[in-house]
């Protein structure tokens, strides 16, 4: 395995004065050019874990090293720059064109404006939206796949070596998601990324990802390669990577094989 790009170190969150535990003392090490998939039932602290990291939330305890440099030692601002963020919904800025959108961080750096049509345009092509057609388009005009496309674009605007990314694919319907998913899988390669991206999807998570880490209740409850996960004596976990599989025969056994019809 390649050195880690980000680390946890036994890194705890709580919230309400104490009374909820967020992140419970949690370690886990992203490698770089890893593809590193979050899962866990709802409320189990994904969302924190991920945001810990760029310092969208601060941690309560406990030390995260990105890029070799403890986070807490870095400007926030400056952080959020170089780590790419991808929101569930997109998070565009609704009363900025898609190129406005793609080209904020850029602006907000003083890259000089024709540098930055012309990232746009390549960040467009990137992400396979037509420049012509979607340049000049606000939020509302696109679909949610096309605004997830946006969304990564921004991530990926300021050349980032890391993307975070909050179950990117989540509102979208299943071939949309499948597309999206597949072509950022191959972004991450050819970009050479280190992705850390949430799912409540295990199916999703196992076709995308190298590594898989298991949240529950706060804690990291496993984590490792789909087929050692597979593995796992973890009930929780066990049953998680059963089900896909299962689901797999269930469909198998109801549906025509591929011209068998
Ligand atoms: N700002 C906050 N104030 C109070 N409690 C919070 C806050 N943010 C998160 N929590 C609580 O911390 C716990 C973990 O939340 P988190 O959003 O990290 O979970 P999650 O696994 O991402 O959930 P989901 O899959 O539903 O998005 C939950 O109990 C949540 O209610």
């Amino acid at each position: 395995m390649n050195p880690p790009l980000i680390t946890y170190a036994d890194v705890s969150k709580t919230f309400d004065g104490g009374r909820v535990v967020a992140v419970d003392n949690v370690s886990l090490d992203v490698a770089e050019g890893e593809f590193l998939a979050i899962v866990g039932g709802s409320g189990s602290g994904k969302t924190t874990l991920l945001r810990l990291a760029n310092r969208l939330i601060e941690m309560d305890s406990g030390s995260i090293t990105v890029e070799g440099e403890d986070v807490r030692s870095v400007d926030p601002i400056s952080l959020r720059r170089r780590i790419g963020y991808v929101f569930q919904s997109g998070g565009l800025f609704p009363h900025l064109t898609v190129a406005g959108n793609i080209g904020i961080t850029p602006k907000l750096l003083g890259t000089p404006a024709t540098e930055i049509s012309a990232r746009v345009d390549e960040l467009l092509d990137l992400v396979r939206l037509d420049r012509a057609q979607y340049r000049d388009r606000l939020p509302h005009e696109l679909s949610g796949g096309q605004r997830q496309r946006v969304g990564v674009a921004r991530a990926l605007a300021a050349k980032p070596r890391i993307v975070l990314m909050d179950e990117p694919f989540g509102a979208l319907d299943p071939l949309t998601r499948d597309a999206l998913g597949d072509d950022f899988r191959e972004l991450h390669k050819k970009l050479g990324l280190t992705t850390v991206m949430i799912t409540h999807d295990m199916t999703e998570a196992i076709l995308l990802a190298d590594r898989i880490a298991v949240m529950g209740a706060g804690r990291l409850l496993a984590q490792g390669t789909p087929s050692k996960l597979s593995e796992s004596d973890h009930a929780y976990v066990g049953e998680l990577m059963r089900t896909p599989r299962r689901q797999a025969e269930r469909l198998g056994a109801l549906l025509p094989r591929d011209g068998a019809a």
